[in-house]
């Protein structure tokens, strides 16, 4: 028997440790763009989760964005029936008149029609092919724009998707793994045109910057960079503990929170408090923002009987005595 590629066994055992402990049910359910990184997840996926007792389903979304993406999106579901997965689903999605530029447009589309997929084949999780290298990249994007510990953290390699897990198993491979294992195993990625497109950010970071940063600084930076999410993402982790007790300490007995509760807590756990409480009121995560958490902040350590504070969602704060209330908007 031919000796398996050292990217490919890899890439097995990364697959392997995310499927561990999973509960039993459903499907895991493979979500593959036809990209080098997803169809080495796919192909590791439909080799292992048979051995671990476990069915995978697969899942390709087709974001009519560009010329022939139906067939392209076919193709890719008929690659992955031969492959081995008993189930490959195309889901046609409507980037179109959604709010925001085109990339977050698709994005939420695309994790809109996953997490459809998800409930409707009852899968028990949902992968993604992230690599170290999208890592590296989404914490020098993070840098760039000033981001504090929680965008320094990158992506988990687990988060909650509606009620499914999504993982990431490939987090801690690198992108020439994958592409390596794709060559190893024959397989033809998609290339797909929008990850060279200068137009976008991390385009840029991808083709410019890292490369840059690998001549300048030596070829570990992208694991370093990856390695700086892990530790800030468990620094994270420890603050988010600390501040959960700290916000059920500070809940006032008919609702509101104890100005007093408050105002001793360091700001780091004292930021997350309000920030947590702020998502409770309803003010959306993708637009609560550090100015509206200084902004309450400032209800307690700098307070000048200044009226309320506004918050996304139409969420309005006040202080009255020795709390904080939210007020119906006017
Ligand atoms: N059209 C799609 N259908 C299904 N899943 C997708 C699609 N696009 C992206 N994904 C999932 O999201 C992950 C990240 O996608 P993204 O395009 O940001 O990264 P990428 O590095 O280009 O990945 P890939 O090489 O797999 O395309 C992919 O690995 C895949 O699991």
């Amino acid at each position: 028997m031919a000796a398996l590629a050292p990217p490919v066994a890899a890439i097995r055992v990364a697959v392997r440790r995310a499927l561990t402990g999973l509960p039993s049910g459903g499907p895991v359910l493979v979500a593959c763009s036809g990209g080098a990184d997803s169809l080495a997840l796919a192909a590791a996926t439909v080799f292992v989760a048979p051995r671990l007792g476990r069915a995978a389903a697969f899942v390709t979304v087709d974001h009519g964005l560009q010329d022939g993406s139906a067939e392209r999106a076919e193709a890719v579901a008929n690659w992955a029936r031969g492959a081995g997965f008993p189930s490959a689903t195309v889901v046609r999605v409507e980037v179109a008149g959604r709010p925001g530029g085109p990339e977050a447009a698709a994005r939420e589309a695309r994790y809109e029609a996953l997490t459809e997929a998800a409930r409707q084949q009852n899968a028990v999780a949902v992968l993604t092919g992230h690599t170290r290298d999208d890592q590296a990249e989404t914490v020098l994007l993070a840098l760039a724009r000033g981001a504090g510990p929680r965008g320094l953290a990158g992506m988990p390699a687990r988060r909650d998707l509606a009620g499914v897990p999504l993982l990431r198993p490939l987090l801690e491979i690198g992108r020439a793994q994958t592409r390596a294992a794709c060559a190893a195993l024959g397989l033809s990625p998609w290339q797909d045109p929008h990850n060279t497109d200068p137009s976008y950010a991390r385009s840029r970071v991808r083709a410019d910057l890292l490369p840059a940063l690998v001549r300048a600084l030596g070829p570990g930076v992208v694991d370093n960079l990856a390695r700086t999410a892990r530790l800030v993402a468990a620094d994270n982790a420890a603050l988010d503990e600390l501040a959960a007790t700290a916000l059920a300490a500070a809940r006032c007995p008919g609702g509101g929170l104890s100005v007093p509760g408050l105002v001793g807590l360091v700001p780091a756990v004292r930021g997350r408090v309000l920030h947590s409480w702020a998502r409770e009121l309803g003010a959306a995560a993708g637009a609560l923002s550090h100015r509206h958490v200084t902004a309450l902040d400032a209800l307690i350590t700098d307070w000048r009987g200044q009226g309320p504070t506004d918050l996304p969602g139409g969420v309005r704060v006040l202080r009255r005595a020795d709390r904080l209330t939210p007020v119906e908007p006017t």
